[in-house]
């Protein structure tokens, strides 16, 4: 079968909601979250209220994912009967300007449903702004004072999202849990990356929110655990009997984590520069993928047994080294009269940074499933395209009858599975066939699960599924504090090694495929990335 739709008979669940979800008893409901038809929740509960506070509301990330997010789960009615939404920043602003800056700035997949605009006024009704500095209680005590008078006298339950810098969240927490928490119901805190530069300044953050919070007061969001394909994969494993027998050694010749971006760190610079790709990408995104793919079977699909498992995988992992990592930093390129800058050229980057906007590195885990099976991991900024994928490539079938039909690219012969986490969702298997006729000649096709084509409904955003797994209480997709360890510890050696011996990276033409060395380091482990080929 070549590229398009999985043949099937089967009809896909169509206008599936993560409402739904939470009926299908998915996910736990909690007794405090009121839906449309709710589901056996206690009388008195029902009148209990949620109220969502963005701090950091004036700012990137609020503007293009948070208040986007909330509009389309509200459009779902995934939100209890009773919420709030409150901004609040340092910025001054009435409720006015708030609703503008959110109408005006909000782009989401639901823009082009029916009834968006009258939606869109009730949901702007339910927003509100208070300004306030983030390491003062009593700006603190001023929005609780707001907030209750929103609850009117329900069980409240406060939510508040970290969308600012990481220099002022403890601040913001001291504040918000000293003045601003719920007197009666539970009080959730999403902290955003990032979490500390390395395991010492991690461990540092983690201990001073516990100062101020319990650990299960904490949600650590990586919003790649959100993303629909990264949900998928533990179904993909643990729900055919087809791959889990063959997720192994004995099977799986390397895997392949890759990220990139056809764009460079436009307007953050400033924040980028000290980090990195190797914090901002690979540490959490990647890992947290590659965990996921590697982790033993959870005992049950509940939140502490998968996070069980995934600290267990990262820990069986082997600290990065150097001689296995490749980084790399794009400069300027013209191309058809235009001329793309180079990072360095960012006005908020000192001129002689090293700092990666590129890595390659192989990474083992020493296991019984895995041992010496290399997983290779990339992520880069301004290279030639936009991706997020898995690549898993299979070994040789021995002693395969039809290895003369092969020619001598026996690699090219092997099975590979691709799941493409974006854009344009996709989970497709290499196999081999005959071409059809009268002769013997083979064929590289795909299976292809194709997801614009086989479902019509869009794909929620990472964010809309964090959000409203943060607020029905459930853990799953967030990083809890041990998770958070075994991950440091896996990249502060190296990180620590590129920065004191001042590694200068490979310089790579912004919008290519990046550098030279990222190939060499595959071929190291006789690995050929999966990227650079025919279907791409
Ligand atoms: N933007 C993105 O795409 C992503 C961001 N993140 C993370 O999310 C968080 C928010 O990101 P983003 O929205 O881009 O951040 P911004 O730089 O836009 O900051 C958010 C708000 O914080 C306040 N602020 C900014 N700098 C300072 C400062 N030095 N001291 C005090 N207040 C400050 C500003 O509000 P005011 O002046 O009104 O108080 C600003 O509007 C960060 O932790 C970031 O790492 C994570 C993934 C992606
Ligand atoms: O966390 C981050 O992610 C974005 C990429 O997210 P995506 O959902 O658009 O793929 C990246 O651009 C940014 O540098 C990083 O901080």
């Amino acid at each position: 079968m070549q590229d398009g739709a999985m043949a099937t008979t089967a009809t896909p669940i169509e206008n599936e909601t993560p409402f739904k979800r939470l009926k299908d008893g998915l996910l736990s409901v909690p007794s405090s979250i009121e839906y449309n038809e709710p589901v056996a929740l206690d009388i008195n509960e029902k009148e209990s209220a949620v109220s969502i506070t963005v701090v950091g509301a004036s700012g990137d990330l609020a503007k293009k994912k948070i208040f986007p997010a909330l509009f389309a789960l509200y459009y779902e009615d995934c939100l209890p009967k009773h919420f709030t939404v409150y901004g609040y920043a340092r910025s001054k602003m009435t409720d006015a300007e708030l609703r503008n800056m959110v109408s005006k700035t909000l782009t989401c997949r639901i823009d082009k449903r029916e009834n968006c605009s009258e939606k869109m006024e009730q949901f702007l009704k339910r927003c509100f702004y208070h300004s306030g500095q983030y390491d003062s209680q009593e700006n603190f005590a001023e929005l609780d004072k707001k907030l209750k008078e929103h609850e009117g006298g329900r069980v409240s339950n406060r939510l508040f999202y970290l969308s600012i810098p990481p220099n002022i969240f403890i601040d913001s927490v001291r504040c918000a849990s000293l003045s601003a928490s719920s007197g009666n119901g539970w009080t959730r805190v999403i902290v955003e990356k990032p979490f500390g530069r390395d395991s010492e300044s991690s461990a540092a953050l983690t201990k001073a929110l516990k100062q101020y919070l319990e650990e299960d007061q904490i949600f650590r969001i990586d919003h790649y655990l959100g993303k629909e394909l990264v949900e998928n994969l533990s179904v993909l494993r643990f729900s055919n009997l087809i791959f889990e027998p063959l997720w192994s050694r004995q099977y799986i010749r390397n895997v392949q984590l890759i990220f990139s971006e056809d764009f460079g760190t436009e307007g953050r610079g400033g924040y980028f520069d000290n980090y990195g790709i190797i914090r901002d990408i690979m540490q959490n995104h990647l890992l947290q993928i590659l965990a996921l793919f590697a982790m033993e079977t959870p005992v049950s699909l509940d939140a502490e047994d998968i996070r069980n498992e995934k600290v267990k995988v990262l820990r069986s992992m082997r600290p990065l080294q150097l001689e296995n990592v490749v980084v790399g930093q794009y400069k300027s390129h013209t191309k058809g009269g235009v001329t793309y800058p180079a990072y360095t050229d960012d006005k908020t980057v000192p001129k002689d940074s090293l700092t990666p906007t590129f890595a390659a590195a192989a990474v083992f885990i020493d296991n019984a499933r895995w041992d010496g099976v290399p997983f290779l991991v990339k992520a880069g900024k301004a290279l030639h395209t936009k991706r997020a994928e898995i690549r898993v490539q299979f070994r040789h079938v021995p002693g395969n009858l039809y290895n003369r039909n092969f020619g001598t690219d026996l690699d090219r012969a092997t099975n590979e599975l691709v799941i493409r986490v974006q854009p344009d969702e996709a989970i497709y298997l290499k196999i081999n066939n005959k071409v059809p006729g009268l002769g013997m000649r083979l064929d590289r096709s795909n299976l292809n699960l194709h997801y614009a084509a086989r479902y019509s409904k869009e794909i929620p955003d990472a964010y809309e599924r964090l959000l409203l797994d943060a607020i029905a209480g459930e853990r799953r997709l967030f990083i809890r504090s041990d998770e958070l360890d075994a991950a440091w510890a896996l990249f502060t050696p190296l990180l620590k090694e590129l920065e004191e011996k001042k590694i200068i990276p490979e310089y790579y033409p912004h919008g290519s495929r990046g550098p030279v060395g990222a190939h060499y380091l595959a071929a190291r482990y006789n690995v050929r990335w999966g990227d650079v080929g025919a279907d791409q």
